[in-house]
């Protein structure tokens, strides 16, 4: 297998755009542009707009990285074909469901691989591995009979992620210490589940603040709703970016 691709990204915070409306996505990608590090379209934008929607969005904020979030779980057959699909894109980041299980991981990771070199694109997307899902406690776990508590299945999860060539993971912040503590700090962790201190969480149940998040070790913060919700999108993104620079200074993270 090849060398593993793991971008660094010197700001960490990724805007969720999740919308189906282009118009609304391409003036938010634009609003957050001087805050962000990058943007993140996901399942929502892409079933509604597809590849051409992601060049259109792109266009109005052509210097941040993509992350593409369409979370594939399926046969490793059909996870590549996936993969190959969305290649031309060149997403920095791109997400695939750990429970897929080793195979499924590996062929992900072997046609971005794959493609990126057929496509000339410098950089093959780096494929991470969704763990479990922020949405989810330890008894919506076990309702679908998986073994909790959370952050022991997230555990069991990166291991065989990373195991079968996954550049990372995405977990959420309140797993990172024990991750870290475990894996070290080379796998890229990618982190949903942000909310400052007076955001309503909403769907989200492992939450924490983009302070403690970064300070835990999150490579990539992952929020969506508190900036794209907010009455001025621009200002939210730069206040939580503030709050991430201040957190990296005060423990010493890049
Ligand atoms: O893969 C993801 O990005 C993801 C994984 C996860 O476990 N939880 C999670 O919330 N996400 C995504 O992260 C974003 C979070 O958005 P907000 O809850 O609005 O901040 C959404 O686009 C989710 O699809």
């Amino acid at each position: 297998m090849s060398k593993i691709n793991r971008p660094r990204f010197d700001n960490p915070l990724f805007v969720a755009i999740d919308t189906i409306d282009v118009q609304r996505a391409a003036s938010l990608a634009k609003a957050v542009a001087a805050s962000a590090g990058g943007i993140k379209l996901g399942l929502e934008f892409f079933m509604a707009n597809g590849i051409d929607g992601v060049h259109r969005v792109r266009a109005a904020a052509p210097d941040l990285p993509l992350f593409l979030d369409l979370k594939f779980h399926d046969i490793p057959n059909t996870v590549a074909g996936a993969v190959r699909a969305v290649a031309p894109l060149a997403p920095a980041l791109l997400t695939i469901h750990a429970s897929g299980g080793p195979a499924m991981i590996k062929a992900a990771r072997e046609a971005a691989a794959e493609a990126a070199l057929r496509l000339g694109i410098d950089r093959a997307p780096a494929v991470v591995a969704v763990t479990v899902l922020t949405s989810m406690d330890d008894t919506d776990l076990m309702s679908v009979g998986q073994r909790g508590p959370a952050s022991d299945q997230v555990l069991r999860l990166t291991d065989t992620a990373l195991a079968h060539g996954a550049a990372g993971i995405v977990c959420a912040p309140t797993e990172l210490v024990r991750l870290r503590a475990r894996f070290g700090a080379q796998p890229l962790m990618v982190v949903p589940g942000i909310r400052p201190a007076d955001a309503a969480r909403g769907d989200q149940k492992r939450v924490m603040t983009p302070a403690d998040a970064r300070a835990g070790g999150a490579d990539v913060l992952v929020v969506g709703r508190p900036i794209t919700d907010a009455a001025d999108p621009a200002q939210a993104a730069a206040e939580i970016a503030a709050e991430i620079a201040a957190a990296a200074e005060l423990t010493g993270a890049a």
